[in-house]
């Protein structure tokens, strides 16, 4: 290493000198514990990145961990309803508490506060932002192990505070067959790596179809191109998910927690699980 000149600018080395960028991130209050957080992403909106999430937060209830799962997605939130949710959250005047699901995972939404869930949420980013950075802050997250935020989509304004305030251990994407040869994943994957935070993999939603009499996988879409993006950007893949009726009316009926018979996200739980 050549001698320093305290510039780090000009400089690649991590040594101590080193200054550390400002920070954003915003603390958690006193009575709340997270012991990881994991961001599930989509380069663009109706890919099934809320079913995913609701799905694998599932998955790691299944194997025992205390979930929540913080809905970021401040103008299209969808987990109270596929999770079965109507009860209003309350507050203590000091402290928001999560509402519970039947298998016990812990979810905060702005439906949940909103006096009708049909209410637009027609604010500004800087304000939505501020929302999502407030579910971090004032809610209580008792002794949580995973926390799964489900976010909006795209790379913009949102994602972005999201990004900086919360601390994000690692980022899952979501795709559609479509997008996986398109460059809305690029987008996804550089943000992530912009912000420094490791992606665990790519999961394709959408991606087949099972012939419901001799149970033979349809690609409608062509095959999958998940292998090649997860190795263009030198990531896992980390499961398939076909295309099922049943699990769009789950999500209607608010019974996502009831679907069974697959272990398409084992392999995002297990990532989860090994960070
Ligand atoms: N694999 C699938 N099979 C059947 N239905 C699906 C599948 N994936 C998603 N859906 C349905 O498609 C709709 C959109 O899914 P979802 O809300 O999860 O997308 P999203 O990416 O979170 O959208 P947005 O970001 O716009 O909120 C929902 O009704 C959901 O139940």
């Amino acid at each position: 290493m050549s001698e320093c000149n305290h510039d780090c600018s000009s400089c690649s080395a991590n040594c101590g000198e080193r200054q550390q960028p400002e920070s954003f991130l915003e603390k958690l209050n006193d009575r709340s514990s997270v012991k990881k957080v994991v961001a599930v992403v989509s380069g663009k909106g109706g890919v099934g990145k809320s079913l995913v999430t609701a799905l694998t937060a599932c998955e790691a209830r299944r194997r025992g961990k205390r979930v929540a799962v913080l809905d970021a997605d401040i103008t299209g939130p969808s987990i109270p309803r596929a999770f079965g949710i109507t009860e209003k959250a309350r507050s203590d005047g000091e402290l928001l508490y999560p509402k519970v699901t039947g298998t016990g995972i812990e979810v905060m939404s702005i439906n949940l506060l909103l006096e009708q869930d049909t209410d637009p949420v027609v604010w500004r980013g800087p304000v939505i932002a501020g929302v999502v950075k407030q579910f971090w802050t004032d809610v209580l997250w008792r002794d949580i192990d995973v926390m799964f935020i489900d976010m909006p989509p795209g790379t913009g304004d949102v994602p972005l505070t999201v990004f900086q305030s919360i601390p994000v251990d690692g980022i899952i994407i979501v795709a559609s067959p479509q997008e996986l040869v398109s460059m809305i994943v690029e987008k996804a994957v550089k943000m992530a790596e912009m912000m420094n935070i490791p992606i665990l993999g790519l999961i394709e939603n959408m991606s087949y179809i099972e012939c419901p009499d001799c149970g033979k996988r349809i690609s409608v879409f062509g095959e999958s191109h998940i292998g090649e993006a997860a190795a263009a950007h030198s990531t896992k893949v980390l499961g398939r998910l076909p295309i099922r009726p049943e699990f769009a009316a789950a999500v209607d009926a608010g019974a996502v927690e009831g679907i069974s018979g697959g272990d398409w996200l084992s392999g995002a739980v297990d990532a989860v699980e090994a960070l």
